[in-house]
């Protein structure tokens, strides 16, 4: 006897095989694998040669599949393209000693919340290191009332500022921890200090340029960028008496240089936002193809450097993917095969991290990318428990999901990780939908896939069933490897003849799927290929071969 565990949709084939009668093959689009449903992510789900990454590969493996659904891209396109993200450098390159100001505001409606200066100091010293060749020199956390006006110190700080500042030759440039500065105070912090200013924007939109493989992560982050460009126009053409500088008029255009150098901003951004949209036409093709395939798909979410790679890595045992200590390494959203303990096949979705007081529209640019959360049938939020604003970072990523208008039974249904446990002795997790982990030591991840069942078999409406099935029966009688893979000999040989591990417990699901195809095809037993079938075991009172 066969006992036979199967995560399935409930139908009509599925009565006809419990009344013991053969059931219809799978349908023919069934794909043949959890890889093969990756290629349904394309060009903005996966990382694939379509995608236009120049880049050294970022975490996670390629979808070769993904490959052959793309169309070739029109070469006119391509170098409009390419054009578009031909840019100069954001942040001076090369080594830089910087000195990290932290306005702090005491008091008063602008005092954040669940936060303390030093651990957005502590934030803002991860920026810097992410970038290469930098370091922080100093580190000055002083007060301000309006770290977001035009004034952000008062006239003794900035005094004292300037004095420790051009005292220190050591320093090559500020980093002012402000979420955006106007461009006119840039510049008179700049003449003041001699030294280039920065703030949180640039920082980090330098950071995204750096990390951006895919090309449409690569158009994201330039499409970011223009009101910052624009802004830097503005403030280098105005003049006291509020009039555009050079020329007034170009070779008799009518035009003045600020009007030809807003409309081609105004052009570039057209290009670009049709550039990504026709990136996305094709993510979203390849997006209803997966969908077809049927794999649930679980995103994973979370802070910056709270864990997601690492956990997706822990899950899914990909050695391909590489987790970073590093804010923001993962940049484009990257699928996983993975499977539940019944052996369902399950694809996991790594995404870009989010961070508090990103820019409005650094957000806005990278919500697209976030489109396939909104279509995955589970959301999983990793959350990083040892770091002290961990109350402070699910806030951001709560109000960032929010905003992402994803449909109110993934809201509700959100399973919250409480990751790097193993940084907090004797952690346990407060309320019913959180699971304790340490992605890292691999603490944990059993109950976590049990939950992640549930959640799943809940949200797909799937049911696990038990079917037993007698090898003597109509179903298995005249498939002769069945039978022999209970002979611990055979089973080794037989799985070394289909190229699989010899450890029978290493990969369960592929070796169900290679002896399920071989049963569909002599005994008219259905393939269980992308129906998430799952643990068949040998009754042990039955260890002789059955006639
Ligand atoms: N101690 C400990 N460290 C962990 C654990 N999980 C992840 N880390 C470390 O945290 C750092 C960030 O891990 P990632 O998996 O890259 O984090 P991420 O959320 O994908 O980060 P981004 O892609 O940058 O948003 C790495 O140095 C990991 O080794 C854990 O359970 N325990
Ligand atoms: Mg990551």
């Amino acid at each position: 006897m066969w006992a036979l565990r199967a995560a399935v949709r409930p139908g009509p084939w599925l009565s006809r095989v419990v009344r013991g009668r053969g059931a219809p093959r799978a349908a023919p689009w069934l794909p043949a694998c959890p890889n093969r449903a990756l290629a349904a992510f394309g060009s903005g789900g996966l990382k694939g040669r379509g995608s236009g990454g120049r880049g050294p590969r970022a975490n996670g493996p390629r979808s070769r599949a993904g490959e052959e659904e793309e169309e070739p891209e029109d070469a006119e396109e391509e170098e409009e393209e390419e054009e578009l993200l031909r840019r100069d450098p954001l942040l001076p390159v090369g080594t830089q000693r910087v000195c990290l100001i932290h306005p702090e505001v005491k008091q008063g409606p602008g005092k954040p919340q669940l936060t303390r200066a030093e651990w957005q100091v502590a934030e803002a010293e991860a920026l810097v290191h992410t970038l290469d060749g930098w370091s922080v020199a100093e580190t000055m956390v002083v007060p301000s009332k309006a770290p977001d006006g035009k004034l952000i110190f008062g006239k003794g700080t900035l005094e004292h500022l300037t004095e420790k500042i051009r005292g220190a030759p050591e320093i090559t440039a500020v980093f002012l921890n402000v979420e955006r500065l106007a461009t006119p105070t840039k510049k008179e912090l700049e003449a003041a200090w001699g030294v280039q200013v920065f703030d949180r924007f640039t920082v980090v939109l330098h950071i995204f340029r750096c990390n951006a493989r895919t090309k449409e992560a690569r158009l994201q982050v330039a499409l970011a960028e223009l009101p910052l460009l624009r802004s830097h126009l503005k403030s280098s053409m105005a003049r006291p008496d509020g009039r555009g500088g050079g020329s007034r008029y170009i070779m008799g255009s009518g035009e003045s240089f600020m009007q030809v150098q807003q409309r081609l901003f105004k052009e570039k951004e057209m290009k670009i936002r049709k550039a990504l949209e026709r990136l996305r036409k094709k993510r979203r093709l390849l997006g209803r193809q997966r969908r077809r395939q049927e794999f649930p798909v679980i995103s994973v979410v979370g802070y910056t450097n709270c864990g997601k790679t690492t956990l997706i890595k822990a899950l899914t045992g990909d050695d391909a993917v590489q987790p970073r200590d590093q804010l923001f390494a993962t940049l484009d959203v990257t699928a996983h095969a993975g499977w539940l303990p019944s052996c369902m096949a399950v694809i996991y979705m790594d995404t870009i991290g989010f961070l508090s007081q990103l820019p409005h529209s650094l957000i806005e640019s990278f919500s697209a990318t976030l489109e396939d959360v909104a279509h995955s049938d589970l959301i999983v939020h990793v959350r990083d428990v040892s770091h002290p604003e961990t109350e402070l970072q699910k806030a951001s990523v709560l109000s960032a999901l929010h905003g992402l208008c994803l449909p109110a039974p993934l809201l509700d249904s959100v399973l919250e990780v409480h990751n790097k446990v193993d940084l907090v002795p004797g952690y346990s997790p407060t309320g019913p939908q959180a699971v304790a982990v340490s992605a890292l030591l691999g603490h944990g991840l059993q109950e976590l896939k049990a939950r992640l069942e549930d959640a799943v078999l809940r949200a797909t409406g799937r049911q696990v069933l038990t079917l037993r099935v007698r090898l003597a029966g109509a179903q298995l009688r005249p498939h002769p490897k069945a039978w022999r893979l209970q002979d611990p000999a055979i089973h080794c040989e037989c799985l070394a003849k289909w190229g699989l591990d010899e450890k029978p417990t290493t990969h369960p699901a592929r070796r169900c799927e290679e002896l399920d195809d071989t049963a569909a095809s002599s005994t008219g037993w259905p393939s269980t290929r992308g129906h998430d079938i799952v643990t068949r075991q040998a009754d042990p009172s039955e260890s002789a071969p059955l006639k």
